[in-house]
């Protein structure tokens, strides 16, 4: 097994095929699964079916596509014994195909891995759980743009904001649900910590914002966290945190061991 292949060549994967690619030591991306069809970029082996990527047994695929890129082929690829790196990680809020991954994944002898993305504080909140949590809140704060062509816009009228405007109030499996590419985060806090169903979400336009702000307030027997990131986002995807991009390089890196 060599390679990492993506599922989707959108602005995530771009950002880390250019960084991996500037490192002539690291595992390079080789392999690409698009939808049918699609046009990919030249100097990878192209894809539009799991079975001739399975074929090809990359070390490591890459979902960098969305929720509906995992139920088409999540399952397939783990059960073959591929290691699946998952960066929608609000798919996991179906529990029907979580458990599917699941299975496949021991059926397969492989890894199913999700990303901490574009957040932080996963490895406290999983630690904190241990001894009880009694709440966990996430708060997405975004610039307008940032919510361009997301649910939002029929939430609010996001031209005509003149201060931060909370639009949204949910649990992480219904934020995850109605925002599939934007709530992957509070979807990751929530199974580090209190669960999808008891994790509440804020997400929040605000027009003075200078990036995407990601907020964890816990409380448990531990003690109060309180963490928070302001991100860049990537130069491809206003919605999508550079960071995310940098969580799934240092998985590849890891997952290589270099
Ligand atoms: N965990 C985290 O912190 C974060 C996770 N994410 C997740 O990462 C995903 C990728 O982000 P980003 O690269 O910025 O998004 P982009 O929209 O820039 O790229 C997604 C790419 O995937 C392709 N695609 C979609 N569905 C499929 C499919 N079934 N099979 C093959 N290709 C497919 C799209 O093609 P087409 O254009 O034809 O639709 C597009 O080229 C997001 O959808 C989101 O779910 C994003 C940000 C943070
Ligand atoms: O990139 C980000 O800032 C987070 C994001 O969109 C998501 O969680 O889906």
């Amino acid at each position: 097994m060599s390679g990492v292949a993506t599922i989707g060549f959108g602005a995530m994967a771009r950002s880390l095929a250019e960084s991996l690619g500037r490192d002539p030591r690291a595992p390079q991306i080789t392999d690409c699964l698009l939808r049918p069809g699609a046009a990919g970029p030249s100097g990878l082996r192209l894809h539009h079916r799991a079975e001739t990527l399975i074929d090809a047994r990359p070390a490591l695929v890459v979902e960098c596509a969305g929720p509906a890129a995992i139920a088409e082929h999540g399952p397939a690829l783990l059960s073959a014994g591929i290691d699946l790196a998952i960066v929608s990680v609000g798919a996991l809020c179906d529990d029907a195909l979580h458990a599917r991954l699941l299975c496949a994944a021991r059926d397969g002898g492989a890894q199913m891995l999700p990303v901490t993305g574009a957040i932080g504080g996963l490895d406290l909140l999983e630690a904190a759980r241990l001894a009880g949590l009694d709440s966990v809140t996430y708060r997405g704060i975004k610039p307008p743009p940032a919510w361009a062509g997301s649910p939002a816009e029929q939430l609010i009228d996001l031209g005509a904001l003149r201060g931060a405007t909370v639009f949204y109030r949910g649990t992480a499996r219904q934020a995850a649900g109605a925002f599939p590419k934007n709530a992957n985060v509070a979807a990751a806090a929530a199974l580090a910590g209190t669960g999808l169903d008891a994790t509440q979400v804020e997400l929040v336009a605000d027009p003075e914002a200078t990036g995407n702000r990601h907020e964890i307030l816990a409380r448990g027997a531990f003690g109060e966290m309180r963490f928070e990131v302001t991100n860049r986002p990537l130069p491809g995807n206003p919605r999508t945190s550079w960071l995310a991009a940098l969580s799934v390089e240092a998985l590849v890196r890891a997952h290589a061991g270099r």
